[in-house]
């Protein structure tokens, strides 16, 4: 089945502390964001890439895109304030209402192929798919440095992208959400928001999202690891 995928990439990159957009930050000698792309330029079942950019960055966006050589073309559009924004404007960009759309992060560079085709399985049977991992820590509620409440793990999951939806439900989920204000981190909090199911796949450790600066270092450990 096929899908188009939607990649923000407008972040500032703040937690990373590398004065720039983390995505242009080099894992081997390579953009983070390239290792992304090429994932989904190389699905066969990929339709369409857009890409939410700074559109003052739109420069060092193109000379990637040609540097690298992707075979689909990658369609850059102006993203927004937050990422939620970003994901709004990609859809904008996407007319047909029957087929799937995903939204993965363009800080997760190694998403694997035959997850995706079961998120996007998952959203064209019962709507909606997304992956994440079981919480391997103990999380506890912490005000003022002090323990409120420790949360029970067994039910807690660590949510990632790809998230797969049919396209027709994401776009109602975010009217719904501009039209309340509700300002979610991940597109299915704006489903759920209307009071519908999320299935869960589970998805592995490897698919970090590069946020800090110790991130870069991870990343190029599970490069080397998968060579
Ligand atoms: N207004 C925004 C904010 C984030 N993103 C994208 O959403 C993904 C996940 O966001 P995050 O990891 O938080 O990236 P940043 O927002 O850049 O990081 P920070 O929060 O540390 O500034 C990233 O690929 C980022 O580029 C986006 O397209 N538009
Ligand atoms: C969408 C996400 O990657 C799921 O874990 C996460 O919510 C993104 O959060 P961020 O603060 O925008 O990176």
């Amino acid at each position: 089945m096929f899908y188009e995928v939607i990649i923000p990439a407008a972040g500032r990159g703040t937690r990373m502390k590398a004065g720039k957009n983390k995505l242009f930050l080099t894992l081997f000698d390579i953009p983070l964001i390239v290792y992304t792309l090429r994932v989904f330029d190389g699905d066969p079942a990929c339709r369409r890439i857009i890409l939410p950019i700074n559109i003052n960055e739109k420069a060092e966006f193109e000379r990637l895109i040609e540097e690298y050589s992707f075979q689909k073309p990658i369609e850059l559009i102006s993203g927004g304030a937050e990422r939620q924004d970003s994901v709004y404007n990609g859809l904008q960009a996407i007319e047909k209402q029957e087929a799937i759309v995903l939204v993965h992060d363009g800080a997760r560079p190694f998403i694997q192929r035959n997850l995706i085709a079961e998120l996007v399985k998952a959203a064209a049977e019962r709507g909606s798919g997304i992956l994440a991992v079981p919480v391997k820590d103990t999380i506890k509620k912490v005000k003022d440095n002090s323990v409120l409440e420790t949360v029970e793990r067994s039910s807690l999951w660590a949510v990632q992208t790809p998230q797969a939806f049919r396209i027709s439900l994401l776009k109602e989920a975010h009217r719904k959400a501009r039209e309340s204000g509700l300002l979610g981190t991940d597109e299915a909090s704006l489903i759920e928001n209307m009071g519908l199911e999320v299935s869960v796949i589970e998805g592995n450790y490897d698919n970090i999202k590069i946020t800090t600066p110790e991130d870069i270092f991870f990343a190029e450990a599970i490069i080397r690891k998968n060579k």
